[in-house]
């Protein structure tokens, strides 16, 4: 992992009145960590481009190559060829996890199902994010699992059970969907072995559900079909074996799309991002028509999307919003930023997963937001925000949490002065935000 940040310790961002341009999106986080995990797991070999390069993608891909994966650069730089093994040849492994939840939580229910003697530890905020409802499954299958610190949290030891996937297993899906994602990717390693179907059932509510479902779309590209009944039974039929696609192009991210498609809906625009569309698999799109209810206009192709508004600098106004934003948690920290320029109170609901992320990222916003000058109430699963009467000049804290610093990059087009302390922390999912913003900004 690159501990190079391109930037200094605190950024003080430039006051800024309009914003136009096109970014070509780096890769999906989402989907480039599952499909080199997919890769590994198939046969054949696969060559991926449009891969995301960031501390997320890098430790997945570290961990893949301690666990004797073949993984060679391709003929660009955003390409990588994977050569899958059905079993990972290295059967002990010490893995550094990062902050990476789409690196662990798929990497220890895949060496569950197989078994070794393996370790998985993070940073000490990995330490803090909840696994025990992932555990608490991969136990019930009779796969061997320790907590290495605190019972329900990384570091884990991973060891030799034997996991029987003849009966169903119970997942809850209430604090992360990655639990789900975890169990789905790795279940055809074990279900090959029983000659039955192997069912998971979600135990109460299933929260972000866009993200199974890009994990489902992703395993049938790699040739496994999983059948369902709504978002509580889920089924992986005997046999199921993944095979490569040979070659996979990565989207664009679409999380990161959403702070561009913010600067187009307050800086007049047009802001076009390119590399995803309406023909993404990644449901934060859903957050362009977030934006139309706050009053910017939005265009839509197969692969790019476009944004025009106001400009706020000169006084306009977004429309205040009200809206449950389970579906879309990461672009939801978008909006939460954008309420500083809307019309009346907004409110964000049925965020709760947002206290177990990169950091609590409900505390930390309401931290933020009211140094500008705003008034935020939280609840434990919702923050209302009522924009400044007056702004005041601040230094946001970014709580080692890349979407704090790519999100207060908006509150440039306020009338007082902002600096961002930490801007380095972009480097989880977007190593180079900061100059891509720079470029559209004036
Ligand atoms: O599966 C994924 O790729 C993700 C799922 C979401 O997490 P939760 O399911 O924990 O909300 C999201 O916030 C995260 O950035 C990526
Ligand atoms: C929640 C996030 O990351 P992770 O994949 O580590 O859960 C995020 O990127 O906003």
């Amino acid at each position: 992992m690159s501990n190079a940040h391109p930037y200094p310790p605190h950024l003080d961002l430039a006051r800024v009145r309009s914003a136009h341009g096109t970014v070509a999106l780096p890769g999906s986080k989402s989907i480039s960590n599952r499909v080199l995990l997919l890769s590994a797991l198939a046969e054949g070999t696969t060559r991926l481009s449009g891969l995301l390069d960031s501390d997320d993608t890098r430790v997945m891909l570290a961990a893949l190559r301690a666990l004797g994966i073949e993984v060679e650069q391709g003929a660009r730089p955003d390409e990588v060829l994977v050569t899958g093994a059905q079993r990972f040849p290295q059967q002990r492994a010490d893995l550094f996890m990062g902050n990476a939840g789409t690196a662990i939580r798929p990497l220890t229910a895949a060496l569950a199902m197989m078994g070794g003697q393996y370790v998985l530890s993070g940073v000490p905020r990995m330490h803090e994010r909840p696994i025990g409802d992932l555990v608490d499954a991969l136990r019930m299958l009779g796969a061997r699992v320790d907590y290495q610190g605190r019972e329900g949290y990384p570091p884990l030891a991973v060891g030799c059970g034997r996991p029987d996937l003849s009966r169903p297993v119970c997942v809850k899906g209430s604090v992360s969907s990655q639990f789900l994602t975890a169990l789905l990717l790795a279940a055809p390693l074990a279900v090959q072995a029983t000659g039955q179907d192997f069912a998971i059932e979600v135990e109460g509510e299933l929260i972000s559900k866009p993200y199974v479902e890009m994990t489902l779309n992703l395993m049938r590209r790699y040739g496994v079909s999983v059948a369902r009944e709504g978002w509580s039974r889920f089924v992986v039929p005997a046999g199921a074996r993944y095979r490569s696609p040979g070659h996979m192009l990565v989207e664009g991210d679409a999380s990161s799309a959403s702070y561009f498609l913010a600067l187009g809906a307050i800086g007049g625009g047009p802001v076009r991002v390119t590399g995803v569309g309406r023909d993404s698999i990644q449901g934060d799109v859903a957050f362009a028509e977030t934006l139309r209810t706050m009053g910017a206009e939005v265009e839509m192709g197969p692969d790019w999307i476009e944004t025009r508004g106001v400009q706020v600098a000169e006084g306009a106004r977004l429309k205040a919003f009200d809206a449950d934003f389970n579906l879309i948690p990461d672009a939801a920290m978008t909006a939460a930023v954008l309420a500083l320029y809307a019309d009346g109170p907004c409110r964000l609901r049925n965020i709760a997963s947002w206290r177990v992320k990169e950091t609590d990222r409900i505390h930390a916003m309401q931290t933020e937001l009211a140094k500008l000058g705003a008034t935020v109430e939280a609840t434990p699963d919702s923050l209302s925000i009522t924009p400044p009467a007056a702004w005041r000049a601040a230094e946001i804290g970014t709580w080692d949490d890349h979407r704090m610093a790519m999100c207060f990059s908006l509150a440039a087009f306020g009338p007082a002065a902002v600096r961002i302390l930490d801007p380095g922390c972009v480097s989880k999912t977007f190593p180079t935000y900061f100059d891509v913003y720079g470029g559209l900004v004036a």
